[in-house]
């Protein structure tokens, strides 16, 4: 974008929630096919809505689409990324405490990944620096 141009691009905020357990695993969804970065993982979250915190939002996002409660989340860093159709600021939230068993409530492929074995390429690439973050955490 250069100046003197209007803005065409919508700011989107997302509250992203790593669902960690006591064996330092983490929950991660794979977004469906026909959505934005469709087929990669991600930690599951979504867009904040007009007023809502980022913290509120991720608390309803984990209940929608994953049925916990979350309890203190921690928000470990924030980051800024454009994609070529949207530009989008991250709060990245550590959960290692909620009510429930978390589950795919919205039909979506779930699993638990050891935090060393997260793999960048597997995720949007929005996700990369706390990727990275999160492996050295374990080295
Ligand atoms: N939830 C989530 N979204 C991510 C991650 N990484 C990443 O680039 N995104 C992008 O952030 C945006 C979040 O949107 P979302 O699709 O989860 O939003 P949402 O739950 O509110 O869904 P909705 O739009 O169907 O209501 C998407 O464009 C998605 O591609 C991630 O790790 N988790
Ligand atoms: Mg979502």
């Amino acid at each position: 974008m250069s100046l003197g141009e209007p803005v065409t691009m919508n700011l989107m905020t997302i509250a992203v929630g790593i669902i960690r357990n006591a064996q330092h695993e983490i929950f991660i969804a794979q977004r469906p096919e026909h959505t934005h970065m469709g087929g990669f993982w991600e930690f599951p979250g979504g867009k904040v809505e007009k007023g809502e915190t980022p913290e509120q939002a991720l608390i309803r996002e984990l209940r929608e689409e994953t049925g916990i409660e979350a309890e203190h989340p921690e928000l470990l860093s924030t980051s800024q990324h454009h994609f070529p159709d949207r530009e989008m600021a991250f709060y990245f939230y550590l959960v290692e405490h909620w009510q429930g068993t978390p589950y795919g409530n919205e039909g979506q492929p779930v699993r638990w990944c050891p935090q060393e074995e997260l793999d960048a390429s597997e995720f949007p690439p929005a996700n990369a620096a706390i990727i990275r973050q999160l492996i050295a955490a374990t080295s």
